[in-house]
C-alpha cells in the first residue's frame, strides 16, 4: 500500500480552479493562496501565508480593492469591483510570462464566518480575453463608422458626410458672418461614356476624376464629396464667391487636362466637367437648402451653356429672372 496520503479533494479542486483565490483573516493575513495566484504573482503560497495582504502588496492601501475588503468585512455584504474602475489592481502576469501586460481582472470579495473567525475571499478573473475582444469590437465599429462616410466607389467623402459638413459649415458662417462657398459638379455626356466603354471602365473614370478634383482642394477645412452618381461636390469655408469661381476653373481645367478619352457621342473627345457656384449670404442664400438649389441652377446653366464650364450664382441675376 501505498504511503502518500491522497489531497483532499477540495485542496486538489482549489489547486485546479481557473480563478485566483484568497482568503484573508480579521486581520488582512493571508490563509490562503491558490495554484493559480502563485502562477501568475511569482509568489508562492508558504512565501504569502501569514503575511498582511496590503504589506505584500502596498500598491493596493487606499485603492478601491482596499474599501471593498474593510466594507465588506464590516457589512458582511459582499463587494464586486468594477472593471472599467479597477483595472488590474494586482500585479499578475500570465502564467508562465514574467513582466509585461498584467493581466485584465475582475475582482470579487466575499466576507464570510468561520466559527468565531471573520475572513474575506477575493475572487480574481482573468478578463483580458473579454477585453481584449471589447477593445477589437470597438475600433471595428469605429472604423465602420469612418467607412460609412466614405464613398465605397472613390474613396472620397459620401454625401452623408457632406451633408453634415455643409450643415456645420452653414452654422458656423451664420454664426460669424463668415464666407462659404458650395461646388456642384457633373461630368458631361457620362451616360455616352458608360454606353461606350461600360460599366466597368465608367467606375474607373468616376475613380480617376474623384482623385484629381479632391487633390485640388488644399485646406483642411475643405471638403471633397461625392454628391451622387457622376455628381461631385465641394464645401469650401472661408472662401468668397470670386475665390470659389477661380478653384471651380482650376478644377474644370485640371479634370479636362487629365485626358481621359470621351464616347464619340460626347460634346469633348475627352472627359469634362460642368460646375455650378453658390457662396453663402445671410439674406437669400442661409440654408443648404437655398445653396444647393443655387448650385444646382448653375449646373444645369452651365450644361445648357455647351459643358465644361463654371457658373457662378448670382442673388441679383436671380431676382431679375423671377422679378421677370
Ligand atoms: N459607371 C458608373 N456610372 C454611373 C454611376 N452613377 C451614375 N452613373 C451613370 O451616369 C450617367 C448619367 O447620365 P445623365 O444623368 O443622363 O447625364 P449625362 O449623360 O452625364 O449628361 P449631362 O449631365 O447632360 O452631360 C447614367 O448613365 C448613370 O448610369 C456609377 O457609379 N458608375
Amino acid at each position: 500500500m501505498s504511503d502518500s496520503v491522497p489531497a483532499p479533494l477540495s485542496a486538489r479542486v482549489l489547486g485546479l480552479a481557473n480563478l485566483g483565490l484568497i482568503v484573508i483573516d480579521a486581520d488582512h493575513r493571508i490563509v490562503m493562496w491558490n495554484q493559480w495566484m502563485a502562477s501568475r504573482s511569482g509568489k508562492s503560497s508558504h512565501r504569502v501565508i501569514g503575511q498582511d495582504l496590503f504589506d505584500l502588496y502596498g500598491e493596493l492601501r487606499g485603492q478601491r480593492l482596499e474599501h471593498a475588503v474593510l466594507s465588506a468585512m464590516q457589512s458582511s455584504l459582499p463587494q464586486t469591483l468594477s472593471p472599467s474602475l479597477n483595472p488590474s489592481p494586482f500585479p499578475l502576469y500570465p502564467a508562465g510570462t514574467w513582466g509585461g501586460e498584467r493581466v485584465e481582472q475582475a475582482v470579487a470579495v466575499t466576507p464570510f464566518n468561520e466559527g468565531k473567525e471573520r475572513y474575506c475571499l477575493i475572487e480574481v478573473s482573468d478578463i483580458s480575453t473579454i477585453v481584449g475582444r471589447e477593445r477589437q469590437l470597438r475600433s471595428q465599429a469605429e472604423a465602420l463608422r469612418a467607412q460609412s462616410y466614405v464613398d465605397g466607389l472613390t474613396g472620397i467623402a459620401n454625401r452623408r458626410h457632406f451633408d453634415v459638413a455643409l450643415d456645420r459649415e452653414l452654422r458656423r458662417a451664420l454664426r460669424n458672418e463668415g464666407q462659404l462657398s458650395l461646388l456642384l459638379m457633373d461630368i458631361d455626356s457620362f451616360k455616352a461614356y458608360n454606353d461606350h466603354f461600360g460599366h466597368q471602365q465608367g467606375d474607373a473614370c468616376l475613380s480617376m476624376v474623384a482623385e484629381a478634383f479632391a487633390s485640388m482642394l488644399q485646406r483642411p477645412a475643405d471638403l471633397a464629396a461625392r454628391y451622387g452618381g457622376e455628381e461631385f461636390a465641394a464645401v469650401l469655408p472661408d472662401t468668397s464667391a470670386e475665390q470659389a469661381a477661380v478653384h471651380a476653373e482650376a478644377i474644370r481645367a485640371k479634370i479636362a487636362s487629365l485626358d481621359i478619352g470621351h464616347a464619340p457621342a460626347a460634346t469633348r473627345p475627352h472627359v469634362t466637367m460642368s460646375i455650378g457656384v453658390a457662396t453663402f449670404d445671410k439674406d437669400q442664400l442661409n440654408s443648404a437648402a437655398a445653396m444647393l438649389a443655387a448650385a444646382d441652377s448653375c449646373l444645369y446653366a452651365a450644361k445648357r451653356a455647351g459643358r465644361d464650364c463654371v457658373i457662378v450664382y448670382r442673388p441679383q441675376d436671380h431676382q431679375q429672372e423671377t422679378a421677370a
